[in-house]
Parts: C-alpha cells; structure tokens; sequence
C-alpha cells in the first residue's frame, strides 16, 4: 500500500471477533473494500450484521481481529483528526451553546479564537443554524441538535465522515429535510463519507455507491452503483419520480430481503479466530 493510492479507505482482509466471558463471538465475516477520495458509500445490512463494527475499526475504536484498515495510505491504529465520526447518539454537550459545540474540537485543538469563530459561522449558516447560536440544546428541536453534530464533526475539516444511523432519530419530515442537506453539504465539501443506514431509500438517495452485507457474520455481497448523484444536488422530489433511481431501491431492497434477520452473536458458536487457520 503507498501514500500515493487513490483510494481514502482501504479494508484489507477484516474480520472481526468481540471476546466474552462466554467465549468470541463473530461480529464480521471477511471484508476487503476500497472506498475512493470524495466518495459517498453508504451500507445497509441486516440488524447484527456487523456494520457498526467495520465503522467502528475504520475510525479506530476497535483494533481488528485480521487484517487492517487504510486510510490515506496508514494503517489505522487508533481514532485520529482525520476521520469525524457521527452517532445516532447525540454528541453534543448540554451545557454549551450552538456555537461553544460547534467549536468545541477546535478549542481542544489550540485553534486561534478568530479562525474558530470564522469556522462556526461558516458552518452555522452552512447547517441552517442562523439565529441559534446562543441556544443550548435543550432549547433545540431534534433535527436542530442533529445539525449541531454534524457541524461539530465538518468544524475539525476530517477528509473522512464515518456516520452510524445519524437520522435515526429524528422525525420523517425533518429526516427529509437533513438528508438533502447533508447531500449538497458533503458535494460541495469534496469529503469521502461512509454512513450506515436501515432505510433503502436514505442508502440510495445518499450514495454514489450502496453496499448490502450479507446476514451475521456479515461480508460485502453487493455494491451498486448509483449514478445519478455524480451530476450534483440532489432533492428528494426528483429522486422519487426518477424510474432510474426507484429501480435502484428496488434492487437494493430485494438484496437485503434475501438476507433474514437473525438476531444477535452468540458466545462459542463460531470457531476460536485464534485457532482457525486463515
Ligand atoms: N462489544 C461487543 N461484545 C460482544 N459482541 C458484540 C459487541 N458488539 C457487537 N457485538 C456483536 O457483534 C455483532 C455485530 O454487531 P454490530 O453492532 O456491528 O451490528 P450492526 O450490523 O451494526 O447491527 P444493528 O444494525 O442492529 O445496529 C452483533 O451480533 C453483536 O451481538
């Protein structure tokens, strides 16, 4: 692997094994995947199927069974400034303000007042949060304090997103509406994104590229492409009317049906990894 591969993400032979009093417990089959600079990837799979897992090693908060994670060139061996990571938990602070949440990775980070400030209005108005910068969360409706995370993690400038259900939350209108913002937000931003979901739809509107993992111990067993996103913005509008598009969902959808739920890992019913020849 060298610096110089255009690929941002490289996941290199993955599988990942939780220990438990009970014995391992397998979170995840073999995963290779390449994800290239500036692409939006966004994965659906079955509950259990180890999505947050393959997120969770890809930002380094858990070091991988085999193989190893990539990105521009370094193996990841632990969180860094470059890749931002957004939970369906919210991750923002009660409190502070919009704008002291906004900034507060950048005041951990020594960064000049101006430049900070400059920064939170940037993205203040970026997000739609014009007006609210002197709120604290409690004062926000769900959707508001949503876009305080996501501006919180776009402030520190990571070139990577790594989002888990980060709508999950938040009522189906406003879901709408931060779906198409995060659409233009992350087109006119260049950043390479990967975002789990449960919605189809939200997959397919999203991505440039829709991965379906298979049931627990979940592998990679489709990526399609989704071409209309490369031509720019996106609204939800045309996307519903677009035959391309909703023949698109329909394959995505038909992929993940073929996978039945199956619940939770359980303790010692697959081998021990560290005894199973590779
Ligand atoms: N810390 C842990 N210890 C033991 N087992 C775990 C741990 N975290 C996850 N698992 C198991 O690993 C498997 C994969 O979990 P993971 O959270 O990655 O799935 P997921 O696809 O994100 O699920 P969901 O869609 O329900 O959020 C699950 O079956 C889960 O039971």
């Amino acid at each position: 692997m060298d610096a110089t591969s255009p690929d941002k993400i490289i996941v290199e032979g993955f599988q990942h094994f939780f220990e438990t009093a009970d014995g391992p417990v397998q979170a995840t089959g073999l995963i290779d995947l390449k994800i290239p600079a500036a692409e939006f990837v966004t994965l659906v799979g079955p509950s259990g199927c180890g999505k947050t897992t393959l997120l969770k090693a890809i930002a380094g908060f858990i070091t991988p069974t085999r193989g190893r994670i990539v990105c521009d060139g370094k193996t990841v061996t632990g969180p860094g400034r470059d890749r931002g990571v957004v939970f369906q938990e919210l991750a923002i602070l009660p409190w502070r303000t919009v704008r002291r949440n906004i900034g507060h990775g950048l005041e951990i980070a020594g960064v000049p007042k101006a430049e900070r400030e400059r920064t939170v209005a940037r993205l203040v108005a970026l997000t739609g949060l014009k007006g609210f910068e002197d709120r604290y969360p409690h004062e926000l409706s769900g959707g508001m304090r949503q876009r305080v995370a996501v501006a919180r993690t776009w402030a520190a400038d990571p070139d990577i997103i790594l989002m888990d259900e980060p709508f999950a939350a938040v009522d189906a209108m406003t879901r709408l509406t931060l779906q198409e913002e995060l659409a233009s937000l992350t087109f006119s931003t260049r950043k390479t994104v990967f975002f789990i979901t449960h919605s189809v739809d939200e997959a397919v509107f999203l991505a440039d590229r829709v991965l379906v993992m298979s049931k627990r111990p979940g592998r990679i067993k489709a990526s399609i492409e989704v071409p209309r996103r490369k031509a720019g913005g996106r609204d939800w509008e045309s996307f519903t009317t677009d035959p391309e598009m909703q023949a698109i969902c329909e394959q995505v959808l038909r992929l993940v049906r073929d996978e039945r739920m199956d619940g939770a890992a359980r303790p010692g019913e697959t081998p021990d990894p560290l005894k199973e020849a590779s």
